[in-house]
C-alpha cells in the first residue's frame, strides 16, 4: 500500500496515468495501458487546449426538499402526515472540462441524490440551478451532453461484453451511421475502459459465471462512453471493487476527464492512493457541503480549522470521518452535529466557496449560448430490430431458460396425459372432458406467468435504465417483446396442442383442432402479458407472480362456468364475468369440443345424450358465438399490450440505483 499519498506530488495532478499505475508497480495495469496509449496520445489535451473555452456544470445554490408519507400505509395519502426532509441545502459547485471532481460523505449525506438533481431525476422539489455552460440542465441537455453510470449494473448475463456494446451503440448512435463505424466505436470504448482481455466473454450473473464484478462496472460505464458525452456522473463506481481494481477504474476516469470530459463521481471509501488523482474534493455531510474545492487545498484547509492529518493517514478518511454525525449516543451525536454545523458554517464563509459562487453569477449573467439541435437517433424500425435480436441471442445462450420457455408447457401436458388418459365417449366422460378443458385453460396462462417471472425481469431493468437513458420509449420496448415471446409461444402451443388433443381423443375434427391451438396460444400470451403488466406496477417479481396469478384463478372462477354456471352466479358476477377472459374462453372450448358428440348413457337416466344438449343446458348459445368469442380473445390479446403499456406508465420509470 503507498503510504505516501499526502505528500504532495511534485508532477503535479496531471502525471499520465501510466505513471499512477508504474507507481503502482503493476505490470499487468502497464500492458493495459500501453493498448490504449495511442489513442491517448492522440486525444489528451494539453492544460491550455483546456483552460480555453474550457466547459463547465455549474451548480448554484441547489437544494431538494422530498416527501416522507408518515404513519401506516393503510391510512392513505391524505390521512397520513407528510413530512418534508430536507435532503440537498445550499449546494454550490463547479466542475470543468479535463477535472475529475470526487464527492465524498458518509452514508446518507446526499451524494447520490446531487447527481440525481443534476440528471434531472429527483422526485422531490429542488431549488437553485445546474446549467452546463450557462444552459439550464433539462432532461433534453442531459439526454443529449451527459451520461449517468448508476451504482448497479444492468446488464443482460448472456451476451459477451463487445455484444453488449454494440446492441447499445446500434440504440444510441445516430441513425445514419454505419455498421462499421459502430464497431470501430465499440473498439474504442473497449480499449478506453481497459476491456480488451474480456471483450468476447459473456457478462455473467450470480448464477453464471462471467467477466468479474470490477469489468462488469468498466461495460457499464462503457456503455455510457458510446456516445461520446461531454459530462459523465458516476455513482459510486468504485463501490464492492477491491484497491487494485478502484484505482485502475478512476485513473480511467481521469484520463478521459484528461480528454475534454467533465467527470463528477460519488465515492464511498476510497483508497489512499486514489485521492491523488482527483482534481476537485467535495465533501457533504447531512446534505451540505462541508468542503469543496482543490483536492491539494483540503488538508491545509482542514488543518487551520484545526483538524490536521498526520502523514500515515488517508486524509479522505480523515475528513469524511470529522464530518460525520456520531449515533452512538446523544451526547456523542450533539457534539459531532455541532462540530459539522461550524465546518458547514467555516466553508460557506470561506473563500473558495465564495468564489466558486462569484464565478457562477458571472457565468449566469453572460447571454446564454444557444442549444444545438438534438442529434436525431436511430430509426423505430432499427430499435425494434436491435431490442428483438438482442432479447433472442439473451435467451437462446442459456440452455435452460432456453428449453424451460419452448418445453415448460408440453410438460405440463405429460400429468394431464397420465392423470386422464383417453377420453372416451360414455356419459361420464363429460366431466373427463371438462376436467381436460379446465386444465388447457388454466396450465397456458400460469406457464405463461412462470416464463415471465422467470425471463423478464432482467430484460425490465435494462429497459428502466435505457428509457431514462432516452434510448426507446415504454411501448417500443412491450411491442419488441412481444414479438420476442410470440414465436417461441407459438412454436410451445403446437407441441402442447398436437399431442394433447390426438392423444386423449378429443374432437376428431382438423379444424377444431386448430381453433384449440389458437385458443391455447392466445391464453399463453396473455398469462404472460398480464404478468409483464403486473411487473410494471410492482418491482418484486414474486408479488407479481401472485398477482398475475390471483387474477388468473379469479378469471377462471368466475367466468369460465367449469367451477359455476355463470348463469347460476350472482349478480354482480354475472356483470364481472363479462370483462373476463375466461366468459369467452370457455364458450369456445365447451363448445369447440362438445358440439356434435353423442354420449352412450350406460343406463343413467337422466342423462344428457349428446353434446349439443350439454351445450344448451350449461352453456345455451356457446355454439353460436365463436366467432364473437374468438374477436373477444383477440382483443384481449392486443389489449394486455396495452394494459402492460399502461402498467409501466402508471409504475412510472423507476430510479434502479
Ligand atoms: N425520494 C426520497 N424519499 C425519501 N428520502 C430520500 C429520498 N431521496 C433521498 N432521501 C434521503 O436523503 C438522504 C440522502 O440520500 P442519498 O441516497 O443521496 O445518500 P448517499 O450519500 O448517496 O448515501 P449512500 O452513500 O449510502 O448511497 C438519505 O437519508 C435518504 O434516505
Amino acid at each position: 500500500m503507498d503510504l505516501r499519498f499526502y505528500e504532495k506530488d511534485n508532477k503535479g495532478y496531471y502525471g499520465s496515468v501510466s505513471e499512477t499505475l508504474q507507481n503502482a508497480g503493476d505490470g499487468r495495469l502497464k500492458e493495459s495501458e500501453n493498448q490504449i496509449s495511442k489513442f491517448e496520445n492522440s486525444s489528451v489535451k494539453s492544460d491550455a487546449e483546456l483552460d480555453c473555452g474550457r466547459s463547465t456544470l455549474n451548480i448554484y445554490n441547489v437544494g431538494y426538499v422530498v416527501k416522507e408519507w408518515v404513519g401506516p400505509w393503510w391510512k392513505g395519502a391524505c390521512l397520513r402526515k407528510v413530512k418534508k426532509k430536507t435532503v440537498l441545502r445550499n449546494i454550490s459547485l463547479q466542475v470543468k472540462e479535463g477535472k475529475m471532481t470526487a464527492i465524498l460523505g458518509n452514508s446518507g449525506s446526499g451524494k447520490t441524490s446531487l447527481l440525481d438533481v443534476i440528471a434531472c431525476r429527483s422526485t422531490g422539489e429542488v431549488t437553485g440551478t445546474v446549467s452546463v455552460d450557462g444552459v439550464p440542465c433539462t432532461r433534453d441537455v442531459i439526454q443529449q451532453r451527459a451520461t449517468y453510470v448508476m451504482q448497479a449494473d444492468r446488464l443482460l448475463p448472456n451476451l459477451t461484453v463487445r455484444e453488449t456494446l454494440r446492441y447499445t451503440a446500434m440504440l444510441k448512435l445516430p441513425g445514419n451511421i454505419k455498421a462499421q463505424d459502430v464497431d470501430r466505436k465499440v473498439s474504442q470504448v473497449i480499449l478506453e475502459m481497459g476491456l480488451k482481455d474480456v471483450a468476447d466473454s459473456r457478462i455473467g450473473s450470480s448464477i453464471i459465471r462471467g467477466i468479474s464484478g470490477g469489468e462488469q462496472r468498466r461495460v457499464t460505464i462503457a456503455i455510457q462512453l458510446l456516445k461520446d458525452p461531454d459530462m459523465i456522473l458516476l455513482d459510486e463506481p468504485t463501490s464492492g471493487l477491491d484497491s487494485y481494481t478502484a484505482r485502475y477504474l478512476v485513473s480511467n476516469l481521469r484520463d478521459l476527464a484528461r480528454r475534454g470530459k467533465i467527470v463528477l463521481l460519488t465515492i464511498h471509501q476510497p483508497n489512499s492512493d486514489i485521492f491523488h488523482m482527483f482534481d476537485q474534493i467535495g465533501i457533504m455531510s447531512q446534505g451540505e457541503m462541508v468542503y469543496c474545492g482543490p483536492s491539494k487545498e483540503l488538508v491545509p484547509y482542514f488543518t487551520t480549522l484545526g483538524y490536521p492529518c498526520d502523514k500515515y493517514t488517508n486524509p479522505l478518511d480523515r475528513y469524511v470521518d470529522v464530518a460525520s454525525i456520531d449515533r452512538r449516543n446523544k451526547e456523542k451525536e450533539y457534539n459531532s452535529k455541532k462540530r459539522v454545523d461550524s465546518l458547514v458554517e467555516a466553508f460557506n464563509n470561506s473563500k473558495l466557496h465564495h468564489t466558486t459562487v462569484q464565478t457562477i453569477q458571472k457565468i449566469h449573467q453572460q447571454p446564454r449560448p444557444k442549444v444545438n439541435v438534438r442529434q436525431k437517433g436511430p430509426h423505430y424500425g432499427r430499435i425494434i430490430l436491435t431490442l428483438l435480436s438482442r432479447m433472442n441471442k439473451n435467451l437462446f445462450r442459456d440452455r435452460k431458460d432456453y428449453f424451460a420457455r419452448i418445453f415448460l408447457l408440453p410438460l405440463f401436458m405429460v400429468f394431464i396425459i397420465i392423470f386422464l388418459g383417453r377420453l372416451g365417449h360414455t356419459y361420464k366422460s363429460i366431466q373427463d372432458r371438462i376436467g381436460l378443458i379446465y386444465n388447457a385453460t388454466t396450465g397456458p396462462p400460469f406457464m405463461g406467468i412462470i416464463n415471465s417471472v422467470a425471463l423478464f425481469v432482467c430484460l425490465r431493468d435494462l429497459y428502466y435504465r435505457e428509457c431514462r437513458d432516452g434510448l426507446y420509449g415504454t411501448g417500443t420496448f412491450l411491442v419488441a417483446y412481444s414479438i420476442h415471446v410470440i414465436p417461441l409461444q407459438i412454436l410451445s402451443t403446437l407441441i402442447f396442442s398436437s399431442i394433447i388433443y390426438w392423444v386423449t381423443g378429443m374432437n376428431p375434427n382438423f379444424d377444431r383442432f386448430v381453433l384449440f391451438t389458437l385458443e391455447v396460444f392466445i391464453l399463453h400470451y396473455w398469462g404472460e402479458m398480464v404478468t409483464v403488466a403486473c411487473m410494471g406496477l410492482v418491482m418484486n417479481p414474486n408479488l407479481a407472480n401472485s398477482l398475475a396469478a390471483l387474477v388468473q384463478s379469479a378469471a377462471v372462477i368466475i367466468a369460465s362456468g367449469y367451477v359455476k354456471t355463470v348463469a347460476n352466479l350472482i349478480e354482480p358476477f354475472q356483470w364481472l364475468s363479462w370483462i373476463l377472459i375466461h366468459k369467452y374462453s370457455g364458450e369456445i372450448f365447451i363448445a369447440n369440443e362438445f358440439d356434435g358428440l353423442e354420449f352412450e348413457c350406460d343406463g343413467f337416466n337422466p342423462c344428457i345424450p349428446n353434446g349439443t344438449a350439454f351445450i344448451q343446458e350449461y352453456y345455451p348459445g356457446a355454439d353460436e358465438r365463436v366467432a364473437r368469442n374468438f374477436g373477444a380473445l383477440g382483443g384481449y390479446a392486443v389489449g394486455t399490450l396495452i394494459l402492460a403499456i399502461l402498467a409501466f406508465k402508471i409504475g412510472g420509470l423507476r430510479n434502479l440505483h
